[in-house]
């Protein structure tokens, strides 16, 4: 099976073009293909679809490396965008994208055929509890509450990407406890479909720093959902203005939730690092 790696900001994946190979059981690829001492080593395996709605080009699907089936993910969606462009599978710069997300839309920015950078149109954010999805008052938002962390308050501000995300601010990043806390606030209670943790520290009104513990993943270098989430996070919380440059451990992402239409977008690059064939 051939395959491709990519990766956005060091949050990595391996794609598997769909029009050409046949994936049967993708979540038990996932598991050994995305392993770092077994596999391919990636935080995702990413399936290229052709869509069956007419409002889309194509579809895709991401697998974690725990075999799970998230909603979407914001950098391998500008790796899906460019690998689509520069492998000829379609010539459009604005591409619909169904994922179970629903329709998103990147565009390509391109100089001299080169693909520089890709924006994403991600789409309105989903703030209330019942679609983050969290327990308690469906109606509400959840900004600034506070969950019982094995014995600890922590004060969290939820918002679904399409997947979801819980964001915790801190004073000082270097010392967020990522790996301490993320993987208890994954699985906590108030979160049927468990969630990816961010944490953040606001550095001023246009720019924060952002350390992620991704659902059915860990730490991760870099989540495109999760930085828009967490932009959304600061604006609801009054942090920040709603333009902000991310700094993420693989690099920084721009992030602007749009007051016209609700939505938010993301700019941010793809690479491509090599092709290969996968034997097991
Ligand atoms: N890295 C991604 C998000 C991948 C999915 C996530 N682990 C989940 O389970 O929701 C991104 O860039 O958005």
């Amino acid at each position: 099976m051939r395959f491709t790696k990519m990766h956005g900001l060091g949050n990595d994946f391996v794609l598997v073009n769909c029009f050409k190979e046949e994936v049967e059981e993708p979540s038990k690829l996932a598991t050994k293909i995305c392993d770092r001492n077994f596999g391919v080593g990636a935080d995702g395996l990413v399936l290229i679809l052709p869509s069956q709605l007419d409002e889309a080009d194509f579809r895709m699907r991401i697998f974690n490396p725990d075999g799970s089936e998230p909603e979407m993910c914001g950098n391998a969606i500008r790796c899906f965008a460019r690998y689509l462009f520069e492998r000829g599978l379609t010539d459009k710069l604005n591409i619909n994208v169904e994922t179970l997300a629903g329709i998103i839309k990147p565009q390509l920015i391109v100089n001299n055929d080169k693909v520089e950078l890709v924006k994403v149109d991600m789409g309105e954010p989903r703030l209330k509890r019942s679609r983050i999805p969290m327990v308690g008052e469906e109606q509400d938002q959840v900004v600034g509450a506070e969950i019982n962390v094995a014995g600890q308050e922590v004060e969290v501000t939820c918002v679904s990407m399409g997947n979801p995300h819980c964001i915790i601010f801190v004073d000082d990043i270097k010392k967020a406890p990522v790996e301490e806390l993320g993987p208890k606030v994954e699985v906590h209670d108030a979160f049927p479909e468990d969630i990816n943790v961010e944490f953040i520290e606001v550095v001023n009104d246009t720019e924060i720093e952002m350390r992620v513990w991704e659902r059915g993943a860990g730490v991760t270098l870099a989540c495109g959902t999760g930085a828009c989430a967490s932009t959304v996070a600061c604006i609801l919380n009054n942090l920040t203005a709603n333009k902000l440059t991310v700094h993420l451990l693989g690099g920084d992402l721009v992030i602007e939730w749009d007051a016209n239409n609700n939505h938010v977008y993301m700019s941010g690059p793809a690479t491509e690092v090599f092709t290969g064939d996968w034997k097991l």
